[in-house]
């Protein structure tokens, strides 16, 4: 490729991206502290699963803003090498002129593209985004180190969904209002939060993006073989959400050995499909063991795992609901002895229990919520389908809040 070409592909990048703009709901992100981050020689890395709208939001941050974009995901870049990438630079300021921010879509996929970007932060405030958490890991990102920060973006919240419906309740709500929007709950439990889902209305979308995550995200990266034992093994972990795993006995059941599916599991991990959550042990120390496991989309739960528990699902929406906000941090499962409560969110000091109230909310988890908030000096809390009220068991206050609600919040 030579300058005139890459030119012609940016500038039709550069239609796409404002076709983008033109449809794009506002996104419910810390806009603010993003663009503060965004200085100079600062790198701003927008990571997330696929398709969730890091382009797109990137695009809505720097709507103002003197902006050149580039998408390396493009087809007709994939076969650029990092030496070409001082004719990227060249058709950037042939097209855009002098540009003050400039933004880099999947450019982890130009092998040895970071001394590239470490030289033109100096003078540009640059955006990368990417769906792999390690692309800045790599070891000549390393000149990057304590100079970048990172964002987790997700696909739509429940939030953001309604936003997208068009739907804007203000409390108290009505009676029907109460009911329209657990209507649209169950709406966003079956198809998620994959914005071109929901704009085509169709988890046929889902699964497609599903199967892209696999291939392009997790087997062309870890260069895996064995595709079909793969898909197997991600069934198998996805149809495990908000349950505990154990990977070596996924690895017994699936007949592969234990380093694989290890390394499959980081594969899942690092393209963002899943989140494990691990067991509160306060100040001790770490000790390894099983985690929890929860999956990005709920379309994606739908698609893949036969089996629906509405419990389990509600479990699986609060997880990434808390993962979101604290951005991945300082979210934990409990377990005692004789207690097990789903989440600590340590930022908001909650312990949160998920019941699915029409199968009664059972003695155990009162006893074992209240156990633990004694112990561990945390508000309890229970989220369920439908009930509102602040119960008091044995003496100790627990807050029932309808999903809906905390879900808002
Ligand atoms: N805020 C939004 N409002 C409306 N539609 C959106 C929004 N964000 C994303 N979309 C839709 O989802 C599609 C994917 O968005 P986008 O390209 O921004 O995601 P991405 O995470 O950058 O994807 P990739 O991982 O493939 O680079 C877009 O084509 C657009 O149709």
């Amino acid at each position: 490729m030579n300058v005139e070409e890459i030119k012609s592909v940016l500038k039709e990048q550069r239609e796409d991206a404002e076709n983008l703009m033109s449809r794009a709901i506002p996104r419910d992100v810390p806009k603010e502290e993003l663009l503060t981050n965004l200085s100079i020689p600062n790198v701003l890395a927008i990571l997330g699963v696929r398709r969730s709208g890091k382009s797109t939001l990137s695009l809505l941050l720097l709507k103002d803003k003197n902006l050149a974009y580039v998408d390396f995901d493009d087809e007709r870049l994939r076969n650029l090498k990092s030496e070409d990438l001082h004719m990227v630079e060249q058709a950037i300021y042939e097209l855009y002129g002098n540009v003050d921010y400039i933004l880099f879509d999947e450019i982890q996929n130009i092998q040895g593209w970071e001394p590239f970007v470490s030289r033109l932060r100096k003078t540009k405030r640059i955006i990368l985004t990417g769906s792999n958490s390690k692309l800045l890991s790599g070891e000549l990102a390393t000149s990057l180190t304590g100079r970048h920060v990172d964002f987790t973006l997700f696909p739509f919240s429940f939030k953001e969904f309604l936003r997208f419906k068009g739907v804007n309740y203000s409390e108290p709500l009505t009676t029907r209002e109460r009911a329209e929007i657990k209507n649209y709950l169950r709406e966003h439990m079956s198809i998620g939060g994959f914005p071109e889902a929901l704009l085509l209305n169709s988890r046929q979308i889902v699964n497609s993006i599903y199967n892209d995550i696999l291939f392009k995200d997790v087997v062309q990266r870890l260069k895996i073989k064995r595709i079909s034992k793969f898909k197997d093994f991600s069934s198998a972990v996805i149809s495990l959400y908000s349950s505990e795993v154990s990977l070596n006995r996924i690895a017994r059941m699936l007949r592969i050995d234990y380093k694989t599916v290890d390394e499959w599991f980081y594969g899942l991990t690092t393209s963002y499909l899943i989140y494990s959550v691990e067991r509160y042990t306060g100040k001790l120390s770490r000790i390894a063991e099983n985690k929890k496991v929860y999956v990005v989309d709920m379309g994606i739960i739908q698609e893949v795992s036969i089996k629906k528990d509405m419990g389990r699902l509600m479990e699986n929406l609060v997880a990434i609901h808390l993962l979101r906000k604290n951005q991945n941090k300082g979210v934990y499962f409990v377990k005692g002895e004789e207690y097990e409560v789903n989440f600590l969110d340590e930022k908001n000091g909650e312990l949160i229990q998920v019941t699915y109230d029409e199968e009664g909310i059972k003695e155990r988890e009162l006893s074992a919520l209240t156990k633990a908030s004694s112990l561990l000096g945390f508000k309890p809390k229970i989220v369920t389908w439908d009930m509102e009220e602040i119960m008091d068991y044995n003496g100790k206050k627990i807050e029932l809040e309808p999903l809906w609600k905390f879900l808002l919040r």
